[in-house]
C-alpha cells in the first residue's frame, strides 16, 4: 500500500531530511528508526532507499555432509519482511541457523553488499544479522529486563532504538525491574526480540516467534512485529502459523524437499 503522505506536495519534497519527516515522510521514517540518507520510493511504496539488504545464492545449510536446504537463491530488499513457511522438520530453522552461522553451510551470503559467508556466528551478528532462536530461555533468567537489554545493547543503543522498544513492547517497560525468568513465555519472547533490536541490526532472523503462544499474545506479538516492519526493520521469519505470517510478511517462501519456493 502506498503511503498517503507520498501523494502530498511537489516532487522535490519527496525526500526525507529529518526536519521534514513528520510532514512528508511515510510511516517508516516517522519512527525515526531509519538512517538519515537521501530517500526514494521503493517498489512497495514505502519510504526508503532502493537497496538490497540480503542476497543469497547457491546457498545450502545442514549438518555435516547432510544439507537440509539446498541451492537457495533469494534476495531481500531493505525494509522487506519475508516469511519462510513449512511443516515440522521441513528445514525452516536449519535455513535460518545456516544464515546466522550456527550450522554447516555453503554458498554466497551478502549483507548490505558485503560477503559474510566466511564469518562465524559472532562475526555475522556483529555484521548486523540478529538471530532470535525458536526456544524460549534465550534471556538471562536471573537478571532483570533492564539488565538483559543492557547486556544485549553492548556499548549502548541509540535513544531512537530505546524509544522504539518501549513503544513496541510496553509490557517490558512495565516489568523493567522484574527478573526475566519470572516473565511469561510471551513476555520472554518480546524480551528476546527487544534484545536483538538493542544491537541495532541490519536485519533480524526470527525463528517461529509465534510458537507456543496463547491467541491473545499471538496477536500482540504479530502487532509488535508489524510495528517494527513499519519502522523499516528487515526481517526473515520462519513460521508454521500462516495467519501470523500473513499479518507481518510481504511475501512467503515454502520449504519442502530441501528447496525454498515462492508461495503462489
Ligand atoms: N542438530 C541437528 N543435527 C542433525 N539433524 C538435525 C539437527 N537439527 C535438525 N535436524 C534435522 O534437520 C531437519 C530439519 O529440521 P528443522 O529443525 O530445520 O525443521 P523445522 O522446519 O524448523 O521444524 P520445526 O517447525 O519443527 O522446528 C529435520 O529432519 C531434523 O531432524
Amino acid at each position: 500500500m502506498r503511503s498517503q503522505s507520498w501523494r502530498m506536495g511537489p516532487a522535490w519534497l519527496r525526500a526525507c531530511p529529518v526536519t521534514w519527516r513528520r510532514i512528508v515522510g511515510c510511516e517508516a521514517c516517522i519512527s525515526g528508526w531509519m538512517p538519515r540518507r537521501p530517500w526514494t520510493e521503493n517498489e512497495r511504496g514505502r519510504c526508503g532507499p532502493m537497496t538490497t539488504q540480503l542476497e543469497i545464492d547457491r546457498f545450502s545449510a545442514g549438518y555435516g555432509r547432510i544439507m537440509v536446504c539446498r541451492d537457495v537463491q533469494l534476495t531481500i530488499e531493505r525494509g522487506e519482511v519475508v516469511a519462510v513457511l513449512g511443516a515440522n522438520g521441513a528445514g525452516k530453522s536449519t535455513f535460518l541457523q545456516g544464515l546466522a552461522g550456527l550450522n554447516d553451510s555453503q554458498g554466497t551470503i551478502r549483507l548490505d553488499g558485503t560477503s559474510i559467508e566466511g564469518l562465524n556466528a559472532a562475526a555475522r551478528a556483529r555484521a548486523g544479522l540478529a538471530f532470535v532462536p525458536e526456544q524460549r530461555g534465550n534471556v538471562f533468567p536471573h537478571m532483570t529486563v533492564l539488565e538483559n537489554l543492557a547486556i544485549a545493547g553492548g556499548k549502548g543503543a541509540s535513544g531512537a532504538t530505546r524509544e522504539l522498544i518501549d513503544e513496541v513492547f510496553p509490557a517490558l517497560e512495565k516489568y523493567r525491574t522484574r527478573q526475566a525468568g519470572l516473565l511469561s513465555g510471551g513476555e520472554q519472547q518480546m524480551l528476546a526480540i527487544a534484545m536483538a533490536l538493542m544491537s541495532e541490526p541490519a536485519m533480524m532472523l526470527l525463528d517461529e516467534p509465534s510458537q507456543g503462544l496463547a491467541p491473545t499474545l499471538l496477536r500482540s506479538i504479530a502487532a509488535s512485529l508489524a510495528r517494527l516492519k513499519q519502522g523499516g526493520i528487515t526481517m526473515l521469519v520462519a513460521e508454521q502459523n500462516r495467519w501470523f505470517a500473513g499479518e507481518i510478511a510481504d511475501r512467503a517462501l515454502l520449504v519442502g524437499g530441501g528447496r525454498l519456493t515462492p508461495e503462489e
